[in-house]
């Protein structure tokens, strides 16, 4: 898995791939690695499969039930602390986590880093899952706050390529998020692009280096 998250001036760019491994056997190229909590939040998922879907299929549970008892959207703070308490009450029982949790509140564009450590980090950029290393390569070396939106969804794009490539536990498809502020419809994330196939990337990325002969397959 390569999940990644970054802010910057348009708000939040969240990219994931597809792939579900079982040891070797290749379980899934098309799941979904970001849950769409509520209008403003949104989850993603690297580790154990089961682990990431049922806690955080709860927090989305969690969170409306917060919002019906306070009478007020939930903060992507206090939502982070909800999953982050159930987490920790579980460290030492074998869960295998890392997650971003993501969204737009009353305090703007919002990211956190969170993992079964019971680690929660407020930040600007993450990677999480076997193939962030290689991710993180892409992201340090382009990245800055004042991207346009279409230059961080291509950085995203990008990032996730390049891991998928690299790492035999990434591929199937890029998805990518971009969080933003709210819009008419109370929106606070739009789908920039829900199923790109890397297989297709490679030709555009293999064809932007150049080189003649055999390259890199
Ligand atoms: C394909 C699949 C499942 C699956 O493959 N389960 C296996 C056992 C699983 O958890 N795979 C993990 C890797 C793994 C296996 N055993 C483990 C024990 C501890 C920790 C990790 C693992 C995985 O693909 N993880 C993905 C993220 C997942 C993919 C499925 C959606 C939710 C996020 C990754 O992190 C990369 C592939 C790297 O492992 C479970 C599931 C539920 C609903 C729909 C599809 C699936």
């Amino acid at each position: 898995t390569t999940t990644l998250a970054f802010k910057f001036q348009g708000g939040v760019i969240v990219a994931v791939d597809s792939r579900a491994s079982q040891g070797s056997f290749d379980a899934s190229e098309t799941v979904r690695k970001i849950i769409e909590i509520n209008d403003q939040l949104l989850g993603t998922m690297a580790g154990g499969a089961a682990d990431c879907q049922f806690w955080e299929q709860y927090l989305a549970i969690e969170c409306r039930k917060y919002q019906l008892q306070n009478r007020e959207k939930v903060s992507v703070a206090a939502a982070s602390r909800i999953l982050i308490n159930i987490l920790y009450s579980y460290r030492n029982h074998g869960l295998s986590m890392g997650c971003m949790l993501t969204g737009w509140d009353h305090e703007g564009a919002q990211l956190y880093y969170l993992d079964n450590d019971g680690q929660r980090i407020k930040g600007n950029i993450f990677s999480c899952g076997s193939g962030s290393t290689y991710a993180y390569g892409v992201l340090d070396n382009e990245y800055h706050y004042n991207l346009s939106v279409k230059e961080a969804a291509e950085l995203g794009r990008k990032a996730i390529y390049h891991a998928t490539h690299r790492d035999a536990g990434s591929g199937g498809v890029v998805r990518i998020y971009h969080v933003h502020a709210p819009n008419a419809q109370g929106k606070g994330w739009t789908i920039i692009e829900d199923g790109e196939d890397v297989n297709k990337l490679h030709y555009f990325y293999e064809g932007a280096k150049g080189a003649v002969g055999d390259g890199d397959f």
